[in-house]
């Protein structure tokens, strides 16, 4: 069984889409020019985030829980630069100081502007084309919202660093990273941890409910040990407006509509009282993961996109 499938060009017509389908990623290969220059910003990026401090991370479904620095930047719209507008940096997520780091960071080390742009650039471009693929039309990319969390993973003060077993809270994600450390799990318990040669794209658990149920996101974590390297990824969530109801994949007629609310899907896969996620059955986590059976809470009335 494939965890994810390497992609060496533009994708065959259907390719993507099957991988999601499975559950499973994409690698899009790095020429050698693309993979000197991302190798060259990572690790310039790396040495910056020493200085900052450590963070906790979220608990995963297992429980894994350690420390990290890391902070976040975003864009309005897919393709776009980077905003600087710290409100809008707060509104996207539930860690408004990784936000107001990230926009310190910018400040005080203006030389890795160019740095963060390298990586965004084969972020953002591995995420547009595996955005076509899941029928996301190319008008809405403007309104899409894109979150790039940059990290440094090195046990500072536990025994190890990384990110509990969870599926991403996003339509779609996109990393880079420069040492072992993360692996993707399927059911029966096959996991691999992917190549470092490419840009990886995960379906996220936003993707599955907007599609209801067509593609299945990977559930995914990361573990460096103290005697590990210390490890760089950055990574992009992409999302649709959110609070708004987004017309269903492949066109929609009034009522077939998503209604996206970021936060609730979150805590929803996360919600450890449930016991679900059913074709779920990696290594057992202290309790099951929950089915993505959508958000509990209602979306805003108005439609931010139009069916396409
Ligand atoms: O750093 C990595 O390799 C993956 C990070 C991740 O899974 C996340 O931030 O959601
Ligand atoms: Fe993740």
């Amino acid at each position: 069984m494939h965890m994810y499938a390497r992609l060496l060009g533009p994708a065959d017509a259907g390719e993507i889409d099957r991988l999601f389908r499975d559950g499973t990623g994409a690698l899009f290969v790095w020429t050698p020019r693309e993979a000197a220059g991302v190798e060259a910003s990572m690790a310039a990026l790396k040495d910056l985030l020493t200085g900052l401090a450590p963070q906790d991370t979220f608990p995963g479904l297992d429980r894994l829980r350690a420390d990290r620095q890391s902070f976040w930047l975003a864009s309005r719209g897919l393709g776009t630069p980077f905003t600087p507008d710290p409100a809008f940096l707060e509104s996207l997520d539930g860690d408004p100081a990784g936000g107001r780091r990230g926009a310190a960071f910018l400040h005080g080390n203006p030389q890795a502007g160019a740095d963060l742009e390298t990586l965004k650039e084969s972020l953002d471009r591995a995420l547009a084309l595996s955005a076509a693929e899941v029928g996301i039309p190319r008008s809405w990319y403007p309104a899409l919202t894109v979150r790039y969390r940059v990290i440094r993973y090195a046990p500072l003060r536990r025994r190890s660093a990384g990110i509990g077993m969870h599926p991403d809270g996003s339509v779609l994600s996109a990393l880079v990273t420069d040492r072992p450390g993360l692996t993707l799990w399927r059911d029966a318990g096959t996991a691999v941890q992917p190549a470092r040669d490419g840009t990886l794209v995960l379906p996220g658990s936003i993707l599955h409910r907007w599609s209801e149920g067509r593609y299945d996101p990977t559930f995914h974590r990361v573990e460096v040990g103290r005697d590990a390297e210390p490890k760089f990824s950055m990574v992009a969530f992409l999302n649709f407006p959110d609070r708004s109801g987004i017309p269903r994949r492949g066109g929609t007629t009034a009522g077939r509509v998503f209604p996206n609310d970021v936060q609730a899907c979150k805590e929803d896969d996360m919600d450890r009282g449930g016991g679900h996620w059913q074709r779920f059955a990696g290594p057992r986590p202290a309790t099951e993961p929950r089915p993505a059976t959508g958000p509990r809470s209602a979306a805003g009335p108005a439609n931010a996109l139009r069916a396409g």
